[in-house]
């Protein structure tokens, strides 16, 4: 890549599966240590795309470049289940011996209070995620690709692997993308979004830019003019309406906010769903 402010570019990026386009035309630029919410409902190609930048897919078309080195931690956080903590960490380093980070792979371990002694088929489903990230930021990558990696995790640890991976972007400048469907969490952390429907990147870029082109309008849809309205809900009188303006917004003052991001991507996922609740 000639960029160097650029971690990640993928061009006409596409995955033809039998049943059809798990992934289609897909463009983006994710900018060296930013942190991308990677957001869709379930099948719309999320995992796909993950898989397709760790080299663990071939795409059909187009093509996904990434500066550096690539860590990933998959969906189903493939571990051997009979290691043990400590023999896990002696595993990566062995299999990792350039790039491993020993001592910060037993800080991560301290700091996520996983017992070296047990065995990974001991640990809960969120133990075993921390483990799993433990075993990729060791390997201090440039590009780290994370499917969905809080799924399992109560809210402290959301809370800490989240802070863990916000100190691993400001100290090495990594660059990160992960999927989620809980994007209440990211609030305040991702500052890019790729929203995919149905295999199609629908909405990407900078958080900020996106909120701002974004507004909550009050009271039903009245005179938006040529705004793009994405979702309207709750009837005419009572109802909000989020549309994507493209210069000044002529409704009363009074009547307009700004989504939060939460509020943002909702709006789209209900909008692809076709419901308007
Ligand atoms: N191994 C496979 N063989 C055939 N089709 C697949 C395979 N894996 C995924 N697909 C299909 O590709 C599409 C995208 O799937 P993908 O797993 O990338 O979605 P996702 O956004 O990660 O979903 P989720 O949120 O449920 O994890 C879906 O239609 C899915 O059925």
């Amino acid at each position: 890549m000639s960029d160097p402010g650029v971690a990640v570019r993928a061009e006409g990026l596409g995955l033809r599966r039998r049943r059809g386009w798990a992934l289609r035309d897909c463009s983006f630029e994710l900018p060296a240590g930013s942190v991308t919410a990677l957001v869709g409902a379930n099948g719309a190609g999320k995992s796909t795309l993950l898989k397709i930048a760790a080299g663990l897919l071939r795409p059909s078309e187009g093509a996904v470049a990434t500066r550096g080195s690539v860590g990933f931690v998959a969906q189903d956080k493939p571990l051997y289940r009979g290691f043990t903590v400590a023999e896990m960490l002696r595993f990566g380093r062995v299999t990792n011996a350039e790039d491993w980070d020993d001592t910060y792979a037993r800080q991560l371990v301290g700091e996520a209070a996983l017992p070296l002694s047990a065995k990974v088929n001991r640990l809960s489903g969120g133990e075993r995620a921390r483990l799993a990230l433990v075993l990729a930021l060791a390997r201090r990558p440039d590009v780290l690709l994370l499917d969905e990696p809080l799924s399992e995790m109560d809210p402290v640890a959301r809370e800490d692997v989240l802070r863990t991976l916000m100190v691993a972007v400001a100290e090495t400048g990594v660059t990160v993308v992960l999927s989620t469907h809980v994007v209440s969490d990211l609030d305040g952390v991702c500052d890019h979004l790729l929203l995919l429907d149905r295999g199609v990147v629908q909405l990407a870029g900078e958080v900020e830019e996106l909120l701002d082109n974004h507004r909550v309008v009050l009271a039903g849809r009245g005179d938006l003019g040529d705004h793009q309205v994405i979702l309207g809900r709750g009837g005419e009188h009572r109802g909000t309406t989020l549309v994507r303006v493209t210069g000044e917004l002529d409704v009363p003052e009074e009547l307009v906010s700004a989504p939060g991001l939460e509020e943002l991507v909702i709006a789209y996922l209900r909008a692809n769903r076709g419901v308007a609740a």
